[in-house]
């Protein structure tokens, strides 16, 4: 027994969800290009969770529930007023998401038409938590889902209380489509090995949000901001990312287990940010984050993947850093719930094996003796 350092290259599940071959992306065999100039984040998270495109009644009735579903229990927000107001944003979702599972009463029925229930329940569900506690950490009052309007519109409209700008709609719905699934990615692995167990679906959330939060996965949308901040100028950029590589350090959004020649869905983020740099009338991020991929490709041959130019994007839409990897989160959900169910249609319980690589033949030494 040989292990392979991270499962490069193992194929641990089928899946006819969504699929990488020769750096193309498809959900349900559409290219992710044709999905994000047409597609809105509704008709994607239809396509993943039932395998094709919605007619216009389908989308509709999906619309209504997850505007019937939005609002969240208000026990679950009198918990977060109890949380610090500096608490890790991804801390909170995966806390939140958890505490979902008491106050639904079907929250162990893993029968596909209850787990779908449950999806679409918790995609409409976390936009909410994360507009609410973005609002409770500056001591305001969460503001009630809007009814018929689109989930990236509603999110953009909790977090702050007036109707947002179609153009950062339709900015964050494209983003959304973008970020929505990705193959046997690490949280979309997390989700499927603890539904595995026949543990429950908030279980398997509450798993896949824990995994998304690391920098290496989903929290590196933040740790490009962070970067960014840091960089302050154009004039800044070439001597700090010199001084990073010098220094052997990772730059973040940049790199991929899978792509090695670029990640489809980097090329549309990186239109975003360019096209709302120009709208905003200030075009420093995008020029930055230009100059930075210039550095990185040429110097190391690494290609931007999904979180570097999203980074932008959410900033020039007026959204705080550490909202990035949860929007991240509520795209990704649609993709995490299609994989839940899609593993329980044919379940086994995911279990590999290790290569041992500790001592053999030891003793046991009596305490005295040791
Ligand atoms: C949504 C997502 O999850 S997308 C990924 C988001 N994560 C990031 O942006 C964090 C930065 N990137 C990384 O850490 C990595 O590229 C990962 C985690 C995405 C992929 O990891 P792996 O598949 O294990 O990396 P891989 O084997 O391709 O790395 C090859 C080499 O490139 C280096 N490398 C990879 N990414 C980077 C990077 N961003 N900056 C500097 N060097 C890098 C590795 O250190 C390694 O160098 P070595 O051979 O000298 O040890
Ligand atoms: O597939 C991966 O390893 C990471 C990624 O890009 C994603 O989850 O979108």
């Amino acid at each position: 027994m040989t292990a392979t350092k991270g499962l490069e290259g193992i194929v641990a599940a089928t899946s006819s969800i969504s699929s990488i071959h020769d750096g193309v992306l498809a959900y349900r065999g559409i290219n992710i290009d044709e999905l994000a100039e047409r597609a809105s984040f509704e008709e994607a998270a239809y396509l993943l969770w039932y395998g094709k495109l919605p007619t216009k009644g389908q989308l509709a009735i999906l619309q209504q529930q997850l505007s019937d579903y939005a609002a969240i229990p208000e026990s679950l927000v009198a918990q977060m007023k109890l949380f610090p107001s500096d608490s890790n944003t991804m801390a909170v979702l995966r806390t939140a998401v958890s505490a979902l599972a008491l106050y639904d009463e079907n929250a162990n029925d893993n029968s596909r038409e209850s787990n779908q229930t449950k999806a679409i329940k918790l995609q409409a569900q976390l936009p909410t938590i994360i507009a609410a506690f973005a609002r409770i950490r500056k001591g305001e009052e969460p503001i009630a889902p809007l009814k018929n309007v689109s989930l990236a519109h509603n999110f953009l409209y909790m977090l702050s209380g007036e109707e947002p700008d179609p153009i950062a709609v339709k900015a964050l719905d494209q983003a959304l489509v973008l970020h929505a699934d990705h193959e046997l990615n690490a949280s979309t692995f997390s989700a499927r090995v603890t539904i595995a167990t026949l543990s429950d679906i908030y279980s398997g959330i509450t798993a896949a949000i824990a995994t998304l939060k690391g920098p290496l996965h989903g929290g590196a949308n933040e740790a490009v901001m962070k970067m960014l901040t840091e960089i302050g100028s154009l004039d800044n950029v070439e001597p700090y990312i010199l001084n990073k590589m010098a220094n052997r350090e990772k730059i973040m959004g940049f790199g991929h287990r899978v792509y090695k020649n670029g990640d489809p869905r980097a090329k549309h983020l990186q239109k975003l940010s360019r096209g709302l740099g120009l709208l905003k009338g200030d075009s420093t991020l995008y020029e930055m984050s230009v100059r930075i991929e210039e550095l990185v490709t040429s110097q190391k041959g690494l290609k931007p993947n999904v979180d570097f130019y999203s980074a932008s994007v959410y900033t020039l839409l007026g959204i705080p850093s550490d909202l990035f990897t949860p929007i991240f989160a509520i795209s990704r959900l649609s993709g995490w719930t299609a994989h839940i169910l899609e593993q329980l249609d044919d379940n086994r319980i995911i279990r590999p094996r290790a290569e041992y690589t500790g001592l053999t033949n030891q003793k046991y030494i009596p305490i005295d003796l040791r």
